[in-house]
């Protein structure tokens, strides 16, 4: 069975070339990384600008918080103090009754804040104080008893002075410092009486303003400052000692305002301020300052940044494997298709195709690829047919040449009538046989002729008319062939006349022996289209000496007249020199 054709072999994958699931990965990790890092980017300045504009409007909000509730404490205490002074004891009894030191303990009762609290001739002598403190001391030149004269007068912080040595010291150490309320005492006419006045606690002040920063979250580090008209810290004391002691406490304000982030000390902060609008008969010009600590107000952005980063990275790990699985989705039944086109190319039949290769488009290559593989296949087997058919026709007619060629080499070594050699191949296996001769010798064995030629023959053709002669011709030549073996060369040698080549004879009685053998048969036999016939033989055998085969065959020749001139019917041998 020869070859199949066979179909284009597969190109070797290029080893240089990235593979399919790579590049997939490649893009989809790709993807999901820049995505993740544009989001996560987006979403960390969205989520810091949003934290930082929180914190600042928390700060904001502690600076107005407190310096309302500052205002509205100290709204409160100037009514407190106008409220005494209008009261009916003052307004119309005597000052330095036994009632009117009576609502002034009352009112101090209900006010810790008020470190004292007394009613003020309009001399300036003290005429009553809670817990008689002052009593008959003069504080004419008071700056609350100076404006409380006229009116209802808030002043600014100070140190206490007659009072410092007469109440408890503070537990801290703390200097005693006050904020003074006075209004002016006025009988039904509107004559100036006298003036009640009060020392508030400092210390009430601050403890209101870090109720407002305690409410901040705890660890916020946000506090407050008290600052002054001019530039003064009143509070804290850390800072308001500092400063005295020439220490710049406070930064250097671009545009006059505690707004954004500024630098205490070295530190940075968030700071916001709201002014203190008391609204009270005199305005304070107090702002209030609250500030929190950069770093503080930033935790939350770096903790929130810190957990993207965590987020993220996390997103990444899941997404990336996502996407190497997405990857290895996609390119395994590309994979597969490429293993089932290999195993087409060398097993050279339909293999199973996946029946569910996972995508539309996959599905039509897939489709594709078999009606594809089924039709290399076809066309294989149709040209594997069409070759064995034609390899059957060139058999068949190689076979058909041989047979012609037989018959032409037939038709040109073999005599028409008779079927025996013709002349010329008679010529042909002498001039051989001779070759051979020369060539190897033949151990003492040498070739031998028969000239054998019809009696009278022309009585036969004149008798019985040329077609019977021809039949007895065809009749002389079988029992020639039957008479010798097959290897003698039985030949036509022209006309009525024949010839035997007898290679390798033991000697001329072998070949007289074979001619005899002819001669006899032949005259036994009965020739149905003339009767009985005999033939003359002559005999010789090659010698070498013979320079080609004439001489042989002239011996021959001269045999066979001989055998005629002797009366026919007979065999005769010509020997060299004989
Ligand atoms: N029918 C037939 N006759 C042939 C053929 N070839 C030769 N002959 C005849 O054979 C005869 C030969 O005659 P001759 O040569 O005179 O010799 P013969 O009559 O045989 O007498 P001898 O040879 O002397 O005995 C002729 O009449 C030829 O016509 C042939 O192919 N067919």
């Amino acid at each position: 069975m020869p070859d199949a054709p066979t179909l284009p072999a597969a190109r070797p994958p290029h080893s240089r070339l990235p593979s399919l699931r790579g590049q997939l990965s490649l893009v989809l990790g790709g993807l999901v990384l820049a995505v993740l890092t544009s989001v996560g980017g987006y979403l960390g300045s969205l989520a810091t600008h949003e934290l930082y504009t929180a914190q600042a409007a928390a700060v904001r909000a502690t600076a107005q918080a407190a310096a309302e509730l500052l205002a509205s404490q100290l709204r409160d205490r100037e009514r407190e103090i106008e409220l005494l002074s209008l009261s009916p004891h003052l307004m119309e009894g005597p000052l330095d009754s036994r009632q009117a030191r009576d609502a002034l303990d009352r009112r101090k009762a209900l006010h810790d804040e008020f470190a004292w609290l007394g009613v003020v001739a309009a001399d300036g002598t003290v005429l009553q104080a809670s817990g008689g403190l002052l009593v008959g001391r003069s504080v004419a030149q008071r700056e609350w008893f100076i404006a409380g004269r006229e009116r209802v007068y808030v002043g600014d912080m100070h140190e206490a002075k007659l009072l410092a040595k007469l109440l408890p010291v503070l537990p801290d150490g703390e200097p005693t410092r006050f904020i003074d309320f006075s209004a002016p005492i006025r009988d039904a006419e509107g004559r100036l009486r006298g003036v009640v006045g009060t020392h508030a606690h400092w210390r009430w002040v601050t403890t209101l303003l870090d109720s407002v920063t305690r409410r901040q979250q705890p660890g916020s580090g946000i506090d407050a400052l008290i600052v002054d008209r001019r530039g003064r810290v009143l509070y804290p004391e850390a800072m308001k000692l500092a400063q005295a002691r020439g220490d710049a406490v406070l930064p250097r304000l671009s545009n006059g305002r505690f707004e954004g982030e500024l630098d205490f000390d070295g530190k940075t902060y968030l700071t916001s301020e709201a002014p203190l609008q008391a609204r009270t008969s005199a305005e304070l010009g107090w702002r209030i300052v609250a500030r929190q600590p950069l770093e503080l107000a930033m935790r939350p952005v770096r903790d929130l940044r810190r957990e993207l980063v965590l987020l993220g990275a996390l997103a990444a790990g899941v997404l990336t494997l996502a996407a190497l699985l997405l990857a290895r989705r996609i390119s395994r039944p590309v994979e597969q298709l490429a293993d089932i086109a290999e195993r087409v190319r060398a097993e050279r039949r339909m293999p199973e195709f996946p029946q569910d290769p996972g995508a539309h488009e996959l599905a039509r290559l897939s489709q594709a690829m078999q009606s594809m593989a089924r039709s290399l296949l076809a066309t294989e087997q149709e040209l594997q047919q069409a070759n064995a058919g034609l390899e059957a026709q060139v058999q068949q007619r190689t076979l058909e040449l041989q047979a012609a060629n037989a018959a032409l080499e037939h038709l040109a070594t073999r005599d028409p009538l008779t079927g025996l050699h013709n002349r010329r191949s008679l010529d042909a296996r002498l001039a051989d046989a001779l070759a051979l001769d020369r060539r190897y010798g033949h151990g003492g064995r040498v070739h031998g002729l028969l000239l054998i030629d019809a009696d009278h023959f022309k009585n036969v053709n004149d008798q019985h008319g040329h077609a019977a002669g021809d039949a007895v011709l065809r009749q002389l030549a079988a029992l020639l062939q039957a008479s010798v073996r097959t290897t003698d060369v039985a030949a036509r040698f022209g006309g009525e006349e024949f010839a035997v080549l007898l290679p390798e004879l033991s000697g001329p009685q072998e070949a007289v022996m074979v001619a005899e053998k002819i001669r006899s048969a032949v005259q036994d036999a009965v020739f149905p289209a003339a009767g009985r016939l005999t033939v003359s033989i002559g005999v010789s055998l090659a010698s070498p000496q013979d320079a080609d085969v004439r001489p042989l065959l002239e011996r021959a020749d001269e045999a066979l007249y001989e055998a005629k001139r002797g009366g026919r019917n007979a065999v005769r041998l010509k020997s060299l020199g004989g």
